[in-house]
């Protein structure tokens, strides 16, 4: 189990040693047209979950949009503060 934040540092670790088989390199590469396909995708999922199946569930798809955030946030060179902020 991983916080926000340790999920953030663990990323930003992996855009700059760029691991071979990182899917989050990976995403980087796609570009921020494709991250944003992705973050789409998956607040649709949580959408989805949310309405018709378990929380257990739900919570899952939830975990996978704040993944995918935050490989936006690295695509853009947004950091947690410039995020913060704005709470
Ligand atoms: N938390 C996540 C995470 N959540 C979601 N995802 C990605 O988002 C996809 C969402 O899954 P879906 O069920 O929507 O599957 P899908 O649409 O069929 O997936 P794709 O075909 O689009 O890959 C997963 O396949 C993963 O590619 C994640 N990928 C990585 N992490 C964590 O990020 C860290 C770094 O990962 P790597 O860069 O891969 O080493 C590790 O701690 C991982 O656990």
């Amino acid at each position: 189990m991983k916080t926000f934040e340790e999920l953030f540092a663990e990323l930003t670790e992996k855009a700059r040693t760029r691991p071979e088989g990182s899917g989050t390199v990976h995403q980087l590469d796609a570009g921020v047209h494709a991250i944003g396909k992705k973050v789409v995708e998956e607040a649709a999922e949580v959408w989805m979950a949310a309405r018709y199946e378990t929380n257990d569930e739900t919570a899952e798809e939830i975990s996978q949009l704040l993944y995918h955030l935050q490989v936006m946030m690295l695509a853009k060179g947004i950091s947690l503060d410039d995020v913060y902020k704005h709470l």
